[in-house]
């Protein structure tokens, strides 16, 4: 099935290929079907329980060296040459096929990439090692080539989690089908059957509980067995960005809606179960409880005592206590992120909090705004420094958001968010950029409309006054849709003298011998050394032009020039942020495409090199 897939460029006819799958897994094994998916989308667990495949290089070239007789370094040359460690360990397997031997079943596949993932201890290496050895020597025409991305955590085959997704509606759906029905109708079923499951898993992102609920009761009792639980992340609700308060009243043209401070710290995704128990989830649903364990008990005071469970959604912001006011969020990323204690906290942190998801054991994703700030309001009370709700008003003409704006920026934010209040246009969007919250961030009104996060693929040796760090990097944006790093431009500006030495020594675990087979860039903004796609970095830019160098959003708004920054700035490290999390391709083109608009009346001219 991965063959088929990979071969495959059309998103259509890969759902297809997956839904006859998994349809035929429903039918003969239903058992392995949320192993098949796990393996499909390259994980062992949900997101937020945090176990990650992705082995080390090193690692696998010793197994693979073991497994077929070679020598590392022979193994290594070999990596370097066809630039895929797959494809280096199923030359071997393929010239010794094994006649009658045993074949590799889906679940001893799972539970063996998840005895290596989860191994630890002195012993891990030659466990992993070992575990590794045994499977390939097991595998079969193209499975080590998949065993050997999978075991990386780069299977990049085209199968994107939504993809699963909707194959797995559509199985579920026609396997139920007890008459036949017209195109039409039938077309009707099974986007209906998509939109269940995609809302479903957007509110409960577990595989762990989906597919057992599916088997269960299939997907017309989906809504019912499956909801918004505490303790469970969902990924946030996000904005566009705008440039100018105009923008902002054209797109809310007889809407009623809200203008709230936009805080500059970390998202937190506050949950406490019934029982007490408190959870912080970051913006990537990652567990950063530990990184706050101050906020525990400050929450504690600005719980109502009729307040039990909750889902909070809010920003952690750097306080000055002597002072009485926020700090930037530079001071706020000084704090540890592991292990701390309360001796550690030298940045005391206050909760803004803007958003109210779960209360009570209740969902209310699909309660207006207006009704969850209610909530939100009535379920807790203010403790100043420690616990205060996001300042907000209700304006509609330009001035008094603009004097709102201002207000912001001096009270230490960044700007405002500015969000639809009432009805079906008001509603919690977990995990989707909605165009009904809009950000306005001060220093881009008129510029191109928010910063970007890149991704840091490559470097330049510095010289002369940077001798002896990098001078210089090659980052990129990602497109999700061809899994491609698309390299955007080359950086220099807005570092420390600090920031020089540690990223270059930070960045020397993530050296790789040869660009990703995955990365497209032009010959001539060639970097000295590659990277590992792993640091996100924000950056800020004065525009953005088309390019014959750089491959951002390359067909997109000209069929074979990419899109650059002009005068790109490093604002900060967005460990955040995932590699795939960086800004995409997408919104490059469209960041471009509004720039032009604004331009178009007159101003500057763009197509600069
Ligand atoms: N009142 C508020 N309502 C919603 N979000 C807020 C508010 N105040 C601060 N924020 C923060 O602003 C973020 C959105 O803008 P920002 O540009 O900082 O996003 P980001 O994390 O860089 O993601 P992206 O740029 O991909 O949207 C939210 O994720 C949240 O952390
Ligand atoms: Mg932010
Ligand atoms: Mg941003």
């Amino acid at each position: 099935m991965f063959e088929r897939v990979e071969e495959t460029t059309k998103r259509l006819l890969i759902t297809d290929i997956l839904t006859h799958f998994f349809r035929r897994v429903i039918d003969k094994a239903p058992q392995d079907l949320l192993h098949c998916v796990y393996l499909c989308i390259n994980r062992l667990a949900p997101q937020y329980d945090g176990l990650e495949l992705g082995i080390g290089e090193s690692l696998l070239i010793k197994a693979i060296a073991q497994a077929t007789g070679r020598t590392n370094a022979k193994v290594k040359s070999d990596v370097a040459r066809l630039g895929d460690m797959g494809l280096v360990a199923k030359s071997r397997s393929n010239q010794k096929t094994m006649m009658g031997s045993r074949q590799l079943k889906v679940s001893y596949v799972f539970t063996a990439l998840k005895q290596i993932a989860t191994a630890s201890g002195t012993k891990s290496t030659t466990t992993k090692v070992d575990k590794i050895k045994s499977l390939l020597a097991t595998c079969q025409n193209n499975e080590a080539k998949y065993l050997m991305r999978s075991l990386e955590g780069k299977l990049r085959i085209g199968l994107a989690e939504q993809t699963v997704l909707i194959a797995l509606a559509h199985a579920f759906a026609l396997n139920s089908l007890t008459k036949r029905l017209s195109e039409e109708t039938l077309a009707e079923v099974l986007k209906d059957a998509t939109a269940t499951v995609k809302t479903v898993y957007s509110e409960l992102p577990s595989h762990n509980v989906l597919i057992p609920a599916l088997l269960e009761g299939g997907i017309q009792n989906l809504h019912a067995t499956c909801k918004l639980t505490a303790g469970i992340p969902v990924k946030p609700m996000l904005a566009h960005p705008t440039k100018a308060i105009s923008e902002v009243l054209d797109r809310f043209e007889g809407q009623l809606f809200t203008c709230e401070y936009k805080y500059d710290g970390e998202r937190a995704q506050i949950h406490r179960l019934d029982n007490g128990q408190i959870t912080i989830f970051s913006r990537n649903s990652e567990n950063m409880t530990a990184k706050y364990p101050d906020l525990a008990e400050k929450l504690l005071r600005a719980v109502n005592p009729q307040t039990k469970s909750f889902i909070l959604d809010c920003e952690a912001v750097a306080w000055d206590k002597s002072q009485q006011k926020i700090l930037p969020f530079q001071i706020l990323s000084t704090r540890k992120r592991k292990d701390v204690k309360e001796e550690d906290i030298k940045v005391a942190v206050c909760i803004f909090a803007f958003d109210l998801l779960y209360l009570n054991g209740r969902s209310l994703l699909r309660e207006s705004l207006v009704q969850r700030r209610a909530k939100l309001l009535d379920a807790f009370q203010t403790v100043d420094g420690d616990f205060q709700f996001a300042k907000a008003v209700v304006a509609t003409e330009v001035e008094t958001i603009q004097t709102f704006l201002d207000e912001s920026i001096r009270d230490n934010c960044e700007g405002l968010m500015v969000k639809t209040l009432d009805g079906e246009e008001a509603t919690y969007e977990p995990s989707k950029r909605s165009r009904n919250w809009l950000k306005v961030k001060k220093d881009y009104i008129m510029g191109i409309g928010d910063s970007l996060d890149l991704v840091v693929v490559g470097a330049y040796l510095g010289r002369g006054k940077r001798t002896g760090v990098y001078g210089g990097y090659l980052l990129a944006c990602y497109n999700p849709d061809s899994e491609q790093y698309e390299t955007i431009c080359k950086i220099g500006t807005g570092f420390s003298e600090a920031d020089l030495e540690s990223h270059y020594s930070e960045f020397k675990d993530l050296i790789i011998s040869q660009p990703r087979s995955y990365y497209s860039f032009g010959d001539s903004a060639k970097p000295d050394v590659w990277f590992n796609a792993k640091v996100v970095w924000e950056v800020k830019a004065a525009d953005l032009s088309i390019s014959p160098v750089y491959k951002a959003g390359i067909g997109k708004v000209d069929n074979n020039r990419g899109i650059s920054l002009r005068f790109p700035r490093f604002i900060r490290i967005r460990d955040d942020k995932s590699a795939e999390d960086a800004t995409s391709s997408d919104q490059v083109a469209e960041m471009y495409q509004s720039q032009k608009l604004n331009t178009a009346n007159g101003a500057a001219s763009d197509d600069d090199d």
